[in-house]
């Protein structure tokens, strides 16, 4: 389970984002949603370690990251939005490379890559390297690599960017095998309408403060319309926040 609780933070002493709270219980797909620079990524940075709170706190099962760096980051699979993968190393050897850096065993990572690399149509480019991939196989890479781990929490970055649609839907069909495992998914997007579909719940961020957070029962409650999509809710939530901002 994560906890997000009251998170300032960002680059240079300048708070990108604002009192931030949010949770993501186990066997959770939580969507974060907002505006091109609304504070996804940097909120993403937060809980991966890359940034470090002004104030607040991140808690991953119950632990944060300054009481155990190693323990923490391994609780994570983390899947950026731009594929970076080591050009020396070949398939199998990234796939190798997560195996001794999360502490699984070679076998045991095998046995759970071969699935994932049959899924995503890679079985037989074990011996190949990063520049003879296309952008979305380089994607799959990064996507194999982390479900390898079997994390407690996933974070992935705008998932849907690059990939085709049968690779888009392997990948849902793996949140949701993940999910009902028990781990807690956090999946930025600007892809509402898969986001309505999949998501149980939303984080709505607007220049780094959490206009909404909740169901998709929830988002419509508080919208006042029952049968709004997420598309309307967005788009009418950051108009009163910009209202409001406007207004102060
Ligand atoms: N490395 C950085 N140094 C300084 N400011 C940054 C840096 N990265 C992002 N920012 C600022 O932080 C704010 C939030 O950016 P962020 O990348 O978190 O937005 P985002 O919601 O992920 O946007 P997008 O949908 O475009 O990816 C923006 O104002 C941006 O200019």
């Amino acid at each position: 389970m994560l906890k997000v609780k009251n998170l300032t933070g960002g680059y240079f002493g300048n708070p990108v984002l604002k009192d931030v709270n949010f949770e993501i219980n186990d066997g959770e797909l939580v969507g974060l949603i907002g505006l091109n620079g609304a504070g996804k990524s940097t909120t993403i940075q937060e809980i991966i370690g890359l940034l470090t709170p002004y104030s607040g706190l991140i808690e991953l099962d119950g632990m944060t990251l300054l009481q155990d760096l190693y323990a923490y980051r391994k609780k994570i699979g983390f899947i950026p939005e731009t594929p970076s993968l080591y050009e020396e190393l070949t398939l199998r050897e990234h796939l190798e490379v997560t195996a001794l850096a999360y502490g699984i065993p070679e076998d045991v990572a095998m046995a759970r890559a071969q699935k994932l690399l049959e899924t995503f149509r890679l079985s037989d480019k074990l011996e190949w390297f990063p520049i003879n991939f296309s952008k979305g196989m380089k994607q799959k890479v990064m996507i194999i690599c982390a479900f390898l781990i079997e994390p407690s929490l996933y974070i992935i970055d705008e998932p849907f960017m690059g990939l085709d649609p049968l690779a888009i839907q392997d990948l849902i069909d793996l949140m949701l095998e993940m999910k009902k495992n028990g781990s807690s998914i956090l999946m930025s997007t600007h892809i509402l309408s898969t986001a309505e579909k999949f998501c149980d719940k939303f984080v709505v961020l607007h220049e780094g403060r959490v206009i909404a957070f909740g169901t998709m029962d929830e988002l419509r409650q508080h919208f006042g319309n029952e049968s709004a999509s997420l598309d309307e809710i967005y788009l009418a939530l950051t108009q009163q926040a910009k209202a409001g901002a406007e207004h102060e």
